[in-house]
């Protein structure tokens, strides 16, 4: 199979313009994202380079040379970047060097003459820059879950085609003389740079559709103020601890819990002040949490916990959160909780229900003048007034 220098030229050029067009539209639609912009400049770096360097085919050398080459680095640094931007660093200078190193060779006369030589120190920048963006992509191996692999793979490719080309390219001079390197193995060069830039428009846009999908899910799930979860992940972690409780015999408990006159807090202190209340108190609470135990704000200042705990341990966490509250004074505020506590012993489980249980505990602790914790089936099974909240 003979595969024509100059057709394959012209898909490169039209892959990349088609590329450069799809990457501006992705870029403006995810809100100027940053890396997608530098993609996108790249692309167009790389349109412009591979441009210069079909003048080889009139005979010039500087163009395609010197100008053209120096973009194809510049395009390869503004890659680079564009990984650093995913991981939200900073460019740096690095990005720069390449092109640099690459004019200032093109001074020397045995350089600039000498395809074997700009064969060799071309794929050797390329096998480099691939290796740093390798390791700008291991660095976000943890926001990147699925497509961290994918993108390894595709880079991996590239370095070990470079390499082969290093090993494999000498540099003779195509009798087909045209575009990018001028050498026999430009054919090889000019398919594998297409799939490249294809693979890495897929992967990018995988990357960063990934990273936005974590992102909205995550800030779906947090309560903005405090960090912990909100009403909605407490519920989804709730109907998933019923059913492994359901499963394994193993009981749940939910604990409510309402900042006691916490209008006063605000009113005396101001809003700040009770923001700040409210942090801490999320940060007494989730100090408090077991292995397997779930703390989220449903609202205001009202949170709740549920927990794999059977009742009397849930009823000492509960203790150990209202005491440590009762002495903290954040900022030199006083503030309480109360609490309200309902388990059940892993039968028939309903977390509607144990939320009901608790919030009625709840209703009992404030009733019996707050900073208290009530257990649910305790009052049910005693008068109120027998109630064995361990009262403060
Ligand atoms: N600082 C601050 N205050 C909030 C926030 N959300 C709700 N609040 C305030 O919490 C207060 C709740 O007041 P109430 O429902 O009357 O309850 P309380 O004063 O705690 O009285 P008891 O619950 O009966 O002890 C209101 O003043 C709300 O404005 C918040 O995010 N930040």
């Amino acid at each position: 199979m003979t595969l024509d220098v100059y057709t394959l030229f012209v898909c490169e050029l039209y892959v990349t313009l088609f590329l450069v067009i799809i990457m501006f539209f992705a870029w403006r639609g995810a809100q100027y994202d940053r890396t997608l912009g530098y993609l996108c400049l790249a692309l167009c770096l790389t349109l412009s380079g591979l441009w210069l360097s079909s003048l080889r085919a009139n005979g010039a050398l500087f163009f395609p040379v010197v100008a053209g080459n120096m973009l194809i680095l510049v395009a390869y640094g503004i890659l680079l970047n564009a990984f650093r931007a995913f991981r939200g660093a900073a460019c740096g200078y690095g990005w720069l060097l390449g092109m640099t190193l690459w004019a200032v060779l093109c001074l020397f006369p045995a350089f600039y003459h000498s395809l074997p030589k700009r064969v060799l120190v071309s794929a050797l920048l390329c096998v480099i820059y691939t290796a740093l963006m390798i390791r700008e992509l291991y660095r976000t191996r943890t926001i990147l879950p699925v497509t961290w692999w994918p993108a390894q793979l595709l880079l991996w490719v590239h370095i070990v085609f470079n390499l082969m080309r290093i090993l494999m390219d000498a540099g003779v001079a195509s009798s087909q003389y045209g575009a990018i390197g001028g050498s026999t193995f430009s054919v090889w060069v000019i398919i594998e740079s297409i799939l490249l830039v294809i693979g890495l428009n897929f992967t990018f846009l995988a990357m960063v559709n990934e990273r936005n999908q974590l992102q909205y899910k995550q800030a779906s799930l947090l309560d903005p103020l405090t960090g912990v979860w909100n009403r909605r992940a407490l519920f989804q972690q709730a109907e998933k601890c019923r059913q492994q409780c359901k499963r394994s015999r193993q009981p749940l408990s939910v604990l409510l819990f309402d900042l006691d006159h916490f209008k006063s807090i605000n009113d005396r202190f101001g809003h700040t002040q009770g923001d700040r209340t409210l942090i801490n108190f999320c940060q007494i609470a989730q100090g408090h949490m077991p292995l397997e135990g779930w703390f989220a704000r449903l609202g205001g200042e009202e949170f709740a916990a549920v927990m794999i705990v059977e009742k009397a341990q849930a009823l000492v966490i509960a203790e150990l959160i209202r005491s440590e509250t009762a002495q903290a004074q954040p900022d030199g505020v006083d503030y309480t909780v109360s609490i309200g506590v309902a388990s059940d012993g892993g039968g028939s489980l309903n977390v509607g229900n144990l939320m009901t249980e608790a919030d009625d505990a709840l209703y009992r602790a404030k009733a019996r003048g707050r900073n208290c914790v009530v257990d649910a089936r305790e009052i049910h099974q005693n008068p109120p007034t027998l109630a064995t909240g361990l009262s403060a």
